[in-house]
C-alpha cells in the first residue's frame, strides 16, 4: 500500500483522538495511595524512602551533568545507556559510573532488595510530561525495576488487558516492580499538569525527578509471560513506547506507527543534512534526541528550561531531516553504536552463513564492471565475500568490508589453493577492513567504485551524505560510481511484512515510521557458527546466574569452555568449539534452563534470539530502505558529481555517478 504524505497525516490525527479519548476515561479513575490496594503480585511502594537530606544531595548530583533532551523530556543514564530507539542496553559498553550518593543508595536497595542494580535512569518531568505506556524490554534487565520519586509527586498508572490501576507516587518514596508487576503491566504517566487524589485536584506544581535503577541482564528473558516477552516474540517493537509525547497528543496507534512512510518529499537542501553542531547550539558534546520541533512555544521552552545541554536541530529544517530519512537529528556517536550493534557486530557473527548465501553475480553490476576499460582500478565498497572479484580479471580490484570476518571470506578468494597453487586472475585484488566512510585510499585514485547493498546500513541521511561523498572523494575526475540500496518497494511485499518497522524516536514524528527496519537473519542451529553464537547468546547469563537459579542449575555434559571472544575466529569460523562441542553448545541452546558455556559475560553478545520454531538463531540487521528519488536526492548533495544513469532493479534503486572531469 501506498500512501501519500496527506493520508499518513490522517491516519496518525485519527489514531491521536483516539488516545485523547482514552486519556479522559482514564483520568476519571480513582487513584490509589496505597500499592497493595493495587492488588498486583511484585508491586511495592515504600514510603519516605529516602530523607530531604539524600533527596537534595541526589538531585544537586545531577543537576550540572549532561541531559539528553528526548521529546518532552530529559534523562541521563549511569552505568549503562539506554538506547531508546532499540529499548534496550549494550552490555558491552559500560559507561560512567554511578554518582556517590546514588552509589549509597544502591547499597540500601540491596539491603531491601538482594539486587545489585548497575544501571541508572534519571528522568526529568517538566508539569505536564509524562511517560508513554510501555513494559521495559525484557531482554534488557533482570530482576526487578525500581523507582525512587524526587521533588515533585506524579501518578503513575499500572496497565494490563484493560485495567488501569492509578498509583500515587509521593516526592521520596521508592517503586518496585518485580515478577508480574515488572513483566506483565505496562506503566505509564499520564501527561498531564494536575492529578485528582482523593476527589481533590492537585496541580503538578513542580518538575518530578525520578531515579530508575536496573540491572541489566544480557542473556534472553525465558518468563511466564511470552506476550510481553521480547527474547520469545512478544513485547512491543523498539522505540513504540517510552518517549514523553505531547500532553493531549500522544503517541499514533500501532497501525499508523508501523505504516511504511513514503513521503515523497526528497528536495531537501544540503546544508540541511548537516548535522548542528555542539557549537552552534553552546553545548558540550551531548547525544540527544531533538525536542519535538512542533511544541507550542511556551511548552517548548518550559520543557527545556534550565537544560545545561539541549541538542536542537533549528525547526525549519527539523521537518525537512525529518522527511528526508531517519534518525537525522541523533548525534553521530549514537548512530554509530547503532551500526556497530545492528550491522557490524551482527555480520561478523553471520559472515561465513552470510557468504555461503551470495554467489549471484547481478547482471547490472556486471554491465557496469564490463564498461570499465582494461586496466581500470576499482573499489569493490562493502565488498562481502568478494564475489564480484572474479568478473573482470583484466582489472585492479582494492575490496574492503567494515566487518573483518567478511572481509576475511573474500580475502580467502585470494589465497592459492592446493589445487591452483599459483595466483590466478585475482592476484590483481587486494582486499582490507575499511570503513566505508574514511577509505584508505587516496583521493582521486580510482576509475570506478562500486558499493552494493552497503548504503542502507548507514544510519541517518546525513552519513549516507558523507559516504556518497567519499566514495567521489576517491575517484579519479571522470571516474564513476554504482551504487545500490534496498527499495521500499519491494518485488515481494510479502517479506517486507515480516521485517521489523523502526519508527522515529524524535520530535513531532514521533511513533512514525520512515524506512528503517529491523530485518532478520537466521542461522540453523545446527551450523556450527549457529551453535556458537547461541552459545554466546545463551552462555552471556553464566556471570549473571547468580540470580538465574533455572539457568545456572543445569550446568550442560561436556560442555565447551572458552570465553566469548574465542567462540568465532577471525574467519568466521568456530574455533574452539569442535563439531562434536558444536553439538553440545546446539543442544544447550535449544534446551531451556540450560546454561551456555562461557565463563565471562566480556563481549557477550546478547543480541541473538533462538527461534526455537524455526530451529535458528535470528539476529537483527538495521536497514534503511529507501523511496523512490532518494537516492538520487542524496547523491545530489555531493559536491563535483552528477547522476549518468539511475534505475530501480529486483527490489534495489541504483545510481550511477560520475566525478566531474578536471576542468583546466
Ligand atoms: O519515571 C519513572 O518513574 C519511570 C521511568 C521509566 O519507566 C523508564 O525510564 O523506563
Ligand atoms: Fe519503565
Ligand atoms: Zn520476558
Amino acid at each position: 500500500m501506498r500512501l501519500c504524505p496527506q493520508e499518513l497525516g490522517d491516519r496518525i490525527l485519527a489514531a491521536k483522538y483516539a488516545d485523547v479519548k482514552e486519556e479522559k476515561e482514564v483520568e476519571e479513575q480513582p487513584v490509589y495511595l496505597d500499592a497493595q490496594e493495587c492488588a498486583i503480585p511484585g508491586l511495592e511502594l515504600h514510603q519516605s524512602f529516602v530523607s530531604e537530606e539524600v533527596e537534595q544531595e541526589l538531585l544537586a548530583e545531577v543537576e550540572d551533568g549532561c541531559w539528553e533532551t528526548l521529546a518532552r523530556r530529559r534523562v541521563q543514564h549511569f552505568g549503562y545507556r539506554f538506547e531508546y530507539w532499540a529499548r534496550n542496553v549494550d552490555i558491552n559498553k559500560p559507561i560512567r559510573p554511578l554518582p556517590p550518593t546514588a552509589q549509597r543508595v544502591l547499597q540500601r536497595l540491596e539491603q531491601l532488595l538482594g539486587v545489585q542494580f548497575d544501571q541508572l535512569t534519571v528522568n526529568e518531568y517538566n508539569p505536564g510530561v509524562g511517560l508513554s505506556s510501555h513494559i521495559d524490554t525484557h531482554s534488557a534487565f533482570t530482576g526487578p525495576i525500581v523507582s525512587l520519586s524526587l521533588a515533585g509527586p506524579c501518578v503513575m498508572e499500572l496497565r494490563r488487558g484493560g485495567v488501569h490501576r492509578p498509583l500515587h507516587l509521593p516526592p521520596r518514596s521508592l517503586l518496585v516492580l518485580a515478577g508480574e508487576a515488572r513483566l506483565a503491566w505496562h506503566h505509564y504517566i499520564p501527561h498531564r499538569r494536575a492529578d485528582t487524589i482523593g476527589g481533590r485536584r492537585v496541580p503538578r506544581a513542580s518538575r518530578r525527578v525520578s531515579f530508575t535503577f536496573r540491572k541489566v541482564r544480557g542473556y534472553p528473558c525465558d518468563c511466564s509471560w511470552p506476550e510481553c516477552c521480547d527474547s520469545q516474540g512478544g513485547g512491543m517493537p523498539p522505540t513504540r513506547m517510552s518517549l514523553a509525547v505531547q500532553a493531549g497528543a500522544p503517541q499514533p496507534s500501532t497501525a499508523a506507527a508501523t505504516m511504511p512512510a513514503h513521503t515523497g518529499c526528497m528536495g531537501v537542501e544540503p546544508q540541511r543534512l548537516q548535522q548542528p553542531s555542539a557549537e552552534q547550539h553552546g553545548i558540550e558534546a551531548c547525544n540527544g534526541e531533538s525536542a519535538s520541533g512542533s511544541q507550542p512555544e511556551a511548552e517548548q521552552q518550559r520543557s527545556t528550561a534550565g537544560s545545561s545541554c539541549v541538542p536542537r536541530a533549528p525547526e525549519a529544517s527539523l521537518s525537512a531531516l525529518e522527511l528526508s530519512g531517519s534518525a537525522v537529528d541523533q548525534s553521530d556517536e549514537h548512530l554509530e553504536r547503532m551500526e556497530a550493534r545492528y550491522v557490524h557486530n551482527v555480520y561478523d557473527i553471520i559472515a561465513t552463513h552470510f557468504s555461503a548465501t551470495r554467489f549471484a553475480i547481478w547482471p547490472k553490476v556486471k554491465a557496469f564492471l564490463q564498461s570499465l576499460p582494461p586496466g581500470a582500478m576499482l573499489a569493490d565498497v562493502g565488498c562481502g565475500n568478494g564475489k564480484y572479484f572474479g568478473v573482470r580479471p583484466d582489472i585492479a580490484v582494492l575490496g574492503s568490508d567494515r566487518s573483518p570476518n567478511l572481509a576475511e571470506t573474500a580475502a580467502r578468494r585470494l589465497r592459492p589453493t592446493a589445487t591452483a597453487a599459483v595466483p590466478g586472475p585475482l592476484a590483481r585484488c587486494d582486499v582490507g577492513v575499511a570503513d566505508g566512510l574514511h577509505l584508505p585510499y587516496r583521493s582521486g585514485a580510482l576509475d570506478a567504485v562500486v558499493c552494493i547493498a552497503v548504503l542502507h546500513h548507514i544510519a541517518s541521511a546525513a552519513r549516507r551524505v558523507r559516504l556518497l561523498a567519499e566514495l567521489a572523494r576517491v575517484l579519479r575526475p571522470g571516474g564513476r560510481a554504482l551504487v545500490t540500496v534496498w527499495a521500499s518497494q519491494q518485488e515481494e511485499p510479502a517479506k517486507l511484512a515480516k521485517w521489523e518497522p523502526i519508527p522515529s524516536t524524535t520530535g513531532d514524528q514521533e511513533g512514525v515510521q520512515r524506512g528503517d527496519y529491523f530485518v532478520p537473519w537466521h542461522i540453523p542451529l545446527h551450523r556450527v557458527e549457529a551453535a556458537a553464537a547461541a552459545a554466546r547468546t545463551v552462555a552471556a547469563s553464566q556471570a549473571y546466574s547468580t540470580d538465574r537459579p533455572d539457568l545456572s542449575r543445569g550446568t550442560p555434559n561436556g560442555a565447551v569452555q572458552h570465553s566469548p571472544t574465542e567462540s568465532l575466529n577471525s574467519t568466521g569460523e568456530c574455533k574452539s568449539v569442535s563439531s562434536a562441542g558444536a553439538d553440545d553448545a546446539a543442544k544447550s541452546a535449544t534446551q531451556p534452563g540450560v546454561a551456555g558455556v562461557l565463563s565471562t559475560a566480556e563481549g557477550a553478545f546478547a543480541d541473538g534470539r533462538i527461534d526455537r520454531a524455526k530451529g535458528t538463531v535470528v539476529f537483527k540487521r538495521y536497514y534503511h530502505l529507501f523511496d523512490e528519488h532518494e537516492l538520487d536526492s542524496l547523491v545530489l548533495q555531493v559536491p563535483g558529481v552528477c547522476i549518468t544513469d539511475s534505475f530501480y532493479d529486483k527490489s534495489n534503486w541504483c545510481v550511477v555517478y560520475q566525478k566531474a572531469p578536471q576542468t583546466l
